[in-house]
């Protein structure tokens, strides 16, 4: 239930954004946890804190043509939504996928504001992308798509201005092609203006593991609060890109079973556990379905197609995927099949119902904006060792990253427990994530 002013606050927000439904969810749940904010503070409710943070400080849309490699020419549409600077130059990634439209970015940059507010690092919110599809693209497809994506986008992004890295789609390979552009239209070896960059050309060690490694982190520290870890439990992981990847790979490390993992066309079982070095394989390096790493893995594995992988039974569950995967029902199957434990990867997997029904029923449940913000704070310590042309060593940062985990942790927790919602991570990172930005806001005066 919506406070009354934070009521017409939100339909305020649906007249406004008619049709965004994605951006409408998104915040209509960070409204929902900060009712009791505003008692204690209403000098946020004076300043028009609440709309102001609402309504993006900058939308870009543009025209990103390009040519395929039989000479056809496509018009795709690109974006980038500057949500908020008060914290820092905005920061948030890119995604290229075909049901990308401006309710998608802006759900997407909305969550990043409170996100990048809970690592404590200096980084204001943002998120951009395209409805390209890069599925079935050549190398050289992708590349001039980036070209001419970053051909518009490079006048509005700058190391103190707004700073891209991946999502969904677009990965290193995307990433180097879009600095190298930038590069050439500037002139200038700026490395500070993107993250997520390889290795050779002023890359971070961690980031491309971050966020999955970081959600793992995250759930282990959501279970140790419970007295428990992830030793010797069933773990199901939707997607297998980079994200469920790094998930993965950690939550081995940390003595879990990964049983099952997805992309859109399915998912495989391996109840032995997934085989990384395989999975990599056939999804990183040859970037093929999952039927490839069942066959190839003979009767180890089972690849399902078309399905929902929340029907394996599991422990816990990290969705890894996409926004609003898991619904009301997949979540009654996994409280039945002996869920305790979920981490989103992913942003906004799980959708209102379904976060309802983990809350009912006990579930430790760690929101995408606290247990995937690795990743970006991964990228504000790159943005760090470019700032100061160092570069750390990969021990040296995941103790960081893990470090940075456990605080966002206790953070959601102290916060939770102070406005009476004792062990609610969604109301924790809502209100810690919220009060920080608005803060800053009141301290910048109208701007
Ligand atoms: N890359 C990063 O650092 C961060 C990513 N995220 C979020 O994590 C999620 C995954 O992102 P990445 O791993 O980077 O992308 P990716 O492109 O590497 O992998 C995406 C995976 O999700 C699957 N997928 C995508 N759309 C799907 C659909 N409609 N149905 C079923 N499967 C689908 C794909 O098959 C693929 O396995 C997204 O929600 C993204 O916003 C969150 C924080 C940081
Ligand atoms: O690393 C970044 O800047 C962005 C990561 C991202 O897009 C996210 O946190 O959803």
């Amino acid at each position: 239930m919506l406070h009354e002013r934070l009521s017409s606050i939100y339909e305020n927000v649906l007249r406004r954004n008619a049709g965004e439904t994605e951006f409408h969810q998104a915040v209509r749940e960070v409204l929902e946890s900060i009712g009791p904010v505003l008692g204690k503070h209403p000098e946020y409710a004076e300043s028009k804190i609440i709309e102001r943070i609402c309504e993006p400080e900058r939308q870009i849309i543009f025209r990103v043509p390009w040519e395929d490699d039989r000479g056809e020419v496509h018009i795709n549409r690109g974006f980038r939504v500057e949500f908020n600077s008060a914290l820092g130059p905005y920061k948030g990634g890119l995604r290229f996928h075909p049901s990308v439209y401006l309710g998608i970015v802006k759900f997407l940059g909305f969550e990043q504001i409170f996100k990048n507010s809970l690592t404590g690092l200096p980084i204001g919110g943002g998120k951009g992308g395209s409805d390209f599809d890069p599925k079935g693209r050549s190398e050289r497809e992708v590349m001039r798509f980036c070209q001419s994506f970053m051909t518009e986008l490079y006048r509005h992004i700058g190391e103190y201005t707004d700073v891209p890295a991946g999502d969904i789609g677009v990965g290193q390979r995307e990433v180097g092609y879009l600095f190298g552009q930038y590069k050439r239209i500037t002139n200038r070896y700026e490395s500070g203006v993107i993250t997520g960059k390889g290795l050779s050309y002023g890359g971070a060690q961690v980031r491309t593991e971050a966020t999955g490694y970081g959600c793992a982190f995250f759930v282990a520290e959501m279970l140790k609060a419970r007295g428990t870890s992830f030793d010797g439990r069933r773990v199901a992981v939707s997607g297998s890109g980079n994200v469920a990847v790094y998930t993965i790979e950690k939550v081995r490390q940390l003595g879990g079973i990964v049983v099952a993992c997805s992309d859109s066309s399915g998912y495989v079982v391996d109840d032995k556990g997934v085989d990384l070095d395989l999975l990599k394989q056939v999804k990183q390096v040859e970037r093929r379905r999952l039927d490839v790493y069942a066959e190839r893995r003979g009767g180890n594995a089972t690849f399902v197609p078309g399905r929902s992988v929340w029907e394996v039974p599991c422990e816990v569950a990290m969705p890894s995927a996409t926004q609003n995967e898991i619904t009301g029902r997949d979540a009654e199957l996994l409280v039945r099949n002996g869920c305790v434990a979920v981490g989103e990867g992913a942003n906004m997997p799980t959708t209102p119902e379904g976060i309802r029904i983990f809350e009912e029923a006990g579930v430790a449940f760690g929101p995408g904006k606290a247990a995937n913000a690795g990743g970006v704070a991964t990228s504000a310590l790159e943005m760090q060792q470019n700032a100061s042309r160092d570069s750390w060593t990969f021990e040296f940062s995941e103790n960081r990253l893990q470090q940075i985990m456990r605080d966002i942790h206790d953070r959601c927790l102290r916060s939770a427990d102070e406005y009476g919602m004792p062990g609610n991570y969604v109301a924790g990172a809502n209100i810690d994530g919220f009060k920080r930005v608005a803060d800053a806001m009141l301290a910048l005066g109208l701007i």
